[in-house]
């Protein structure tokens, strides 16, 4: 279980701390939604480590993650756009995931599997700039995979999506973060996304986390 715990933080100039807590689960996606400039990025940065809060608690399976650097910390982040590097191919990008002493018969069979799994068979060699934005969504999952990270942190992953594609990709992020056990959070402003995909769902208004 991921226990954040009155997680407090304020940016420059900002009166009233944010106090964050919440609870995400093992196989669960946990949704958290809130206005715009209600703090979710705030919220995310904090739990990957990209800001320092004034106190409070991040917990993975009790385990305190407040002391770690974000590279030591044990999740991924998906983006609106996913930050691949278009001039490599997918495989290449998808090979991140994996540590560097990895060796190469190994990476091959792992990437292969990863594509396979979120449904790139056979697109392995194609560059990831040439890729359609649903694929690039997949090829960021299957690192995510290798990376074999236990919590996902998805800040609006589905946005840059057309509906079809939307839909296709969010029940590929549930069937991942059921088989792999991952605690995903997802901060996301549509109500569908949220609806389809969350077991748990919080809003965040006045600084504060509140379950609903
Ligand atoms: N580096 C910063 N310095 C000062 N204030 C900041 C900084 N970053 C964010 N803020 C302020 O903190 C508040 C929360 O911002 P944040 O980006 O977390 O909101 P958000 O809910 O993610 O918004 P959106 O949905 O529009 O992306 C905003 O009022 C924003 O202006």
């Amino acid at each position: 279980m991921l226990r954040v715990e009155k997680l407090a933080f304020a940016h420059p100039r900002q009166t009233v701390p944010y106090e964050f807590s919440l609870l995400a689960h093992a196989g669960e996606v946990t949704a958290v939604s809130g206005a715009s400039g209600s703090g979710k990025s705030t919220l995310l940065d904090l739990l990957a480590g990209f800001l320092v809060p004034i106190s409070g608690q991040i917990e993975l399976d009790h385990e305190n993650l407040v002391p770690l650097p974000p590279e030591q910390r044990p999740l991924s982040l998906l983006l609106q756009s996913e930050s691949l590097f278009e001039h490599l191919s997918a495989a290449s990008n998808i090979a991140l995931g994996l540590p560097r002493h990895t060796l190469k018969a190994e990476q091959r069979q792992k990437i292969a599997a990863a594509l396979a799994e979120v449904g790139l068979d056979g697109l392995g060699n194609q560059q990831a700039g040439t890729l359609s934005g649903g694929q690039k969504q997949r090829v960021a999952l299957a690192r995510t995979l290798l990376r074999a990270r236990p919590v996902l942190l998805l800040d609006e992953p589905f946005s840059a999506l057309d509906d079809e594609t939307r839909v296709v990709i969010r029940e590929l992020v549930r069937t991942l973060t059921v088989r792999h056990r991952w605690h995903t959070i997802l901060v996301s402003h549509h109500a569908n996304d949220v609806e389809t995909l969350a077991s748990r769902r919080y809003v965040l208004r006045d600084g504060q986390l509140l379950a609903i």
